[in-house]
């Protein structure tokens, strides 16, 4: 094993080797030792310095706050109003400056672009010519029926709407709204100004097939491909190959309108081309990926001819307008909200709240299984009262990649753990956010938000701490966690006492993927986290909570 020098790690906060070299020759090291290195500097800068303040509310109340805080900052009218700053006849988005003239047009597609119209339309109402936008079946009757009339259209309002996708799958009223919406962008001159909103959801809302393609063929490919278990990159990947107006198409037929795309993120890592099927973002169709991606899931003898016809001629869309096409400079992409973003409200509120926040990251993903094992280990090496025994820190490090979190995040995060435990600071509020996976054996109902949950508190309960341990809240921030009127739930390393005292098998339960009738039964449902409708997804959000009492673990 080659031996990191104490130089090199010094050099890291000296700028003189970038994070990346850093990481890439600390692959080399013996993890423990990484983390010893990490602990003798001074990242206290990362860390906040007061102490914090002593909040009398239970932690399961401050969960289900600090999960609320961030989901407020994601709501589609916040993301907007934050992001279009009105100046006179002029806006600024993301640094640049458009001129107003009366030249404005709208389109959007997404589960949470009505909000984000509606506010559009109430910082730039006056310059709008015309809009249309495609929403989910039904939206604007539940919003009525919540009482959030604030994210609907007023009466005289210049935007169309129009109600698809019915299970989130496209139909043809969603196909109507998509036509239309390229018949918009069609008609605009070089004078005119796009405002594109776009959100998770996007992609069943804005069905396009390059002709001879039917809506029923292209349901077709893409419903088997989700259905075998491909990634969203991968399916992405062939809608834009399939679509008109995925993978740029939209920004195609503006042109040579300027184009300006809002867009809240409901993807890993908030990759433009694949939050909705990217329709204001450029890209090749590469007929090697798609093909690999088709053969993967053994579809490529299932396809129909008009498929096959299409995938044989990719890009054939772009070369009648070759020119134009490679024009893409009239676009301005923009994510204007993401999972980061509510994290980082939640860790405001957290500090409200009397902790010391944490994020972690807002990549998780993999399966729950491995996911509930991360944050297992991560209390553990927060409860420890002695020196954190080096195998938990080596544990931690070695599983978190395999969950999309980060060596570097983990470092930092066991930082911070370590001096809450330590030097006595309190509280801590631990923030991660993504999106895991169930592999679904059973026929229960469930989520996997809840699923999470219940194999923490089992993680927890193994830590043999007393009650008033950690707390862990897992929640989809979209309200809906799987086909469930929960978003989610919060357990501790009782939960399962409590199940065995109620008379509930809660191994049985997790055997069906049966999470949301466990918590249902549970205690009256007090453990379930029922938001209702949010009107926004950025994905999910994990919360662990340790407390300030310091708690043994040999
Ligand atoms: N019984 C169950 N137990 C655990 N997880 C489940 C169960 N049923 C469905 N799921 C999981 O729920 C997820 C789908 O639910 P949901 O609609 O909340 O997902 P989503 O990705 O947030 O959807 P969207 O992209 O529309 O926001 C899938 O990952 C699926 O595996
Ligand atoms: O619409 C989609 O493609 C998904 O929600 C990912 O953005």
């Amino acid at each position: 094993m080659v031996c990191l020098n104490c130089a090199l790690f010094k050099n890291l906060f000296n700028s003189s080797i970038s994070l990346r070299t850093f990481l890439l020759r600390s692959t080399e090291l013996s993890m423990a030792r990484v983390l010893s290195l990490f602990r003798s500097q001074p990242f206290l800068h990362l860390v906040a310095r007061r102490k914090p303040t002593f909040c009398k509310m239970s932690m399961d109340t401050r969960a289900r706050e600090v999960f609320a805080a961030a989901v407020e900052a994601v709501q589609p009218d916040t993301v907007v109003c934050q992001s279009i700053e009105r100046k006179e006849d002029s806006v600024v988005i993301d640094g640049r400056t458009f001129t107003l003239k009366h030249n404005l047009h709208l389109v959007g597609f997404g589960k949470a672009v009505l909000g984000m119209a509606a506010e559009a339309e109430r910082i730039v109402g006056d310059h709008l010519v015309k809009g249309v936008i495609s929403v989910p079946h039904g939206i604007q009757q539940t919003l009525q029926q919540h009482g959030k009339d604030h994210l609907l259209l007023k009466e005289n309002s210049r935007i169309k709407v129009i109600e698809g996708a019915k299970h989130n799958l496209p139909d043809t009223d969603a196909q109507k709204a998509a036509e239309e919406i390229k018949h918009l962008a069609s008609e605009l001159t070089e004078k005119d100004l796009l405002l594109v909103l776009i959100s998770g959801g996007g992609s069943a809302l804005l069905p396009a097939p390059i002709p001879p393609i039917t809506l029923q063929e292209k349901l077709d490919v893409t419903r088997r491909l989700a259905g075998a278990g491909a990634t969203i990159q991968e399916l992405n990947t062939i809608r834009r190959a399939l679509s008109l107006l995925k993978g740029g198409g939209l920004a195609h037929h503006a042109h040579p309108a300027q184009v300006v795309a809002l867009i809240l993120s409901d993807v890993i890592g908030d990759p433009i081309d694949i939050i909705a099927s990217g329709p204001t973002v450029m890209s090749q169709v590469w007929p090697e990926e798609v093909l690999s991606i088709l053969e993967r899931y053994k579809l490529l003898n299932l396809l129909p001819t008009s498929v096959k016809e299409v995938l044989d001629k990719p890009n054939s869309r772009w070369k009648e307008h070759k020119e134009e096409s490679d024009t893409s400079g009239h676009v301005l992409n923009a994510v204007i909200g993401s999972n980061g973003v509510a994290l980082k409200r939640a860790g405001l509120c957290a500090r409200e709240l009397g902790f010391l926040p944490v994020v972690l990251s807002p990549s998780v993903c993999g399966d729950v299984q491995s996911v509930s094992r991360l944050y297992g280990l991560l209390a553990r090496f927060a409860c420890s009262r002695e020196e954190p025994p080096p195998d938990i820190a080596t544990e931690v490090l070695k599983l978190g990649p395999e969950v999309g979190v980060e060596s570097w995040d983990l470092c930092r995060t066991m930082q911070v753990l370590e001096k809450g435990r330590t030097e006595g600071w309190g509280a801590t509020c631990l923030l991660a956010g993504g999106e895991p996976t169930v592999e679904l054996t059973g026929k229960g109902r469930g989520g996997r938000n809840q699923e999470l949950a219940m194999r923490v508190g089992l993680e927890l309960r193994s830590l043999g701490l007393p009650p008033k341990g950690p707390v862990f809240l897992s929640g989809g921030t979209d309200g809906q966690d799987g086909p469930t009127e929960a978003a989610g739930a919060i357990t501790d390393g009782g939960l399962y006492d409590e199940a065995k005292a109620q008379g509930l098998d809660i191994d049985n339960f997790l055997i069906n993927n049966d999470s949301y009738t466990f918590f249902s039964r549970l205690s009256g449902g007090q453990r379930l986290l029922v938001p209702g409708l949010t009107c926004t997804n950025v994905m999910d959000v994990h919360m662990l909570l340790i407390p300030a009492i310091p708690i043994i673990i040999r």
